[in-house]
């Protein structure tokens, strides 16, 4: 299913694997691991050269995926990511310039933040969906349960610092739509090319919480 609204984002699974992929060749055998587990969501990193295509290739050959685009922090990553292919985009942290590039593509955005303010600033232009980054270096689940009160309309997927072990903390919050984290694609496993292990990693993850 593709999401329509930001908010679908946080009914296709418990946890959004954050990869960031060297070679965009290993691409399609990995986002076919995370969806055999039960994590379709997969948000590729701008960070390296690779995302770009890895994200491409995923959109095209990976039917049971939805690929979004990580670290997206200018417009024109906005726009590559979109004619990509991607799904969703997602900002570490957010500028009204990035926030309106975001929303021209048409696509579901989840926009960093870290702080009441911030969280406010989206709010004022309708965005209620977030990501929460840093998450555990700004205040983890504290500070999300915090902002829960005066600030209950908006959702958040902390992103930063989750584990399998914390992340039932997380999911368990009232404004926390699902969390994001890079631990289910460890290094060592992509560079062998070990998809059961990453397949096996996904379904632990996505049994952190029932979908839906
Ligand atoms: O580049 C970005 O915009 C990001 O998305 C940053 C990632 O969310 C974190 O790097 C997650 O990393 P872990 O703490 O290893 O799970």
């Amino acid at each position: 299913m593709k999401p329509r609204s930001s908010a679908d984002l946080f009914t296709l699974a418990p946890v959004i694997p954050v990869v960031v992929l060297d070679d965009a060749a290993t691409a399609v055998p990995l986002a076919r691991a995370l969806v055999a587990g039960g994590l379709p969501a997969i948000e590729v990193t701008l960070r390296t050269e690779a995302g770009l295509p890895a994200i491409e290739r995923i959109a095209a050959e990976v039917p049971g995926a939805v690929v979004g685009a990580g670290t997206v922090t200018t417009p024109a990553q906005a726009a590559d990511a979109a004619k990509a292919g991607a799904a969703f985009l997602v900002s570490p942290g957010c500028t009204p310039t990035l926030r309106e590039a975001m929303a021209a593509t048409g696509l579901p955005f989840l926009p960093g933040v870290a702080t009441a303010s911030e969280a406010l600033a989206l709010l004022e232009a309708g965005v209620t969906a977030m990501k929460f980054f840093p998450a555990e270096a700004a205040g983890g689940r504290p500070l999300l349960k915090s902002l829960s009160g005066p600030l209950p309309q908006a959702r958040f997927c902390p992103t930063g610092g989750i584990t399998p072990a914390n992340a039932p903390d997380y999911l368990a919050l009232p404004n926390v739509g699902c969390v994001g984290g890079t631990w289910l694609t460890p290094g060592d496993a992509l560079a062998a090319g070990d998809w059961a292990r990453i397949t096996a990693l996904a379904t632990e993850a996505a049994a952190l919480r029932p979908a839906g």
